[in-house]
């Protein structure tokens, strides 16, 4: 689990470092308040993605009717990460989530909870869609499974190279999705 106390005092250690006085009325309780919000922002380190989708096993699979469908598609899912380089964030960040049930379908917030929990760890955009395409095709036991995610990094638009307007593009498609392009369609 994640050590707040020694986030705490870490962050104060960063503030003397930078030459300031900690101590001093508006840092008095910046340590605590990192520490406090790395929790948060870093939910994701605390479970493996097997532990994940233990966590959002919400699946319906009585119905073969509607549990087979072609696709299922949730676009534009809104995410925050931190570059595990910089721990600087990524903003701006919309994740494509596609897959073929094979026999049962997922509760659809769980893909996006999915989703953010898979962001909120120091991560590379790579790695944020493998760790996604991972988890659903655990919970869904589908080999059929598409994760798009869009997203800028401020580690290159507040610093650095500065390009402030870039965006990365990066795309998992297993299956179907790399063999049958008319699937391709529903990740535009
Ligand atoms: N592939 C990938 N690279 C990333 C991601 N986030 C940050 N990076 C890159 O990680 C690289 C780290 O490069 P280094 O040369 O070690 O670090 P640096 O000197 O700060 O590099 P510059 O950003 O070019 O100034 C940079 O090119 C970043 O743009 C990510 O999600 N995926
Ligand atoms: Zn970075």
């Amino acid at each position: 689990m994640i050590d707040t106390k020694k986030i705490e005092k870490h962050i104060y250690g960063i503030l003397e470092a930078l030459g300031d006085d900690p101590n001093r009325e508006g840092l008095k309780d910046t340590p605590k308040r990192v520490a406090k919000m790395y929790e948060e922002v870093f939910a994701g380190m605390n479970y493996t993605n097997q532990q994940i989708a233990e966590m959002f096993n919400k699946t319906f699979e009585d119905d073969l009717d509607f549990a087979n469908q072609e696709v299922v598609v949730i676009k534009d899912i809104d995410i925050f990460s931190y570059c595990e380089h910089h721990l600087a964030l990524m903003y701006d960040m919309k994740v494509t989530v596609a897959y073929i049930p094979c026999n049962k379908v997922i509760g659809l917030s769980k893909i996006a909870r999915i989703a953010d929990m898979a962001a909120r760890r120091l991560q590379l955009q790579e790695r944020i869609g493998t760790d996604i395409a991972e988890i659903i095709s655990l919970v869904t036991g589908s080999k059929d499974i598409a994760v798009i995610i869009k997203g800028k990094h401020s580690c290159m638009s507040s610093r650095g190279i500065k390009k402030v307007n870039s965006t990365t593009i990066t795309s998992i498609l297993t299956g179907r999705f790399e063999t049958d392009s008319k699937l391709q369609i529903y990740l535009r």
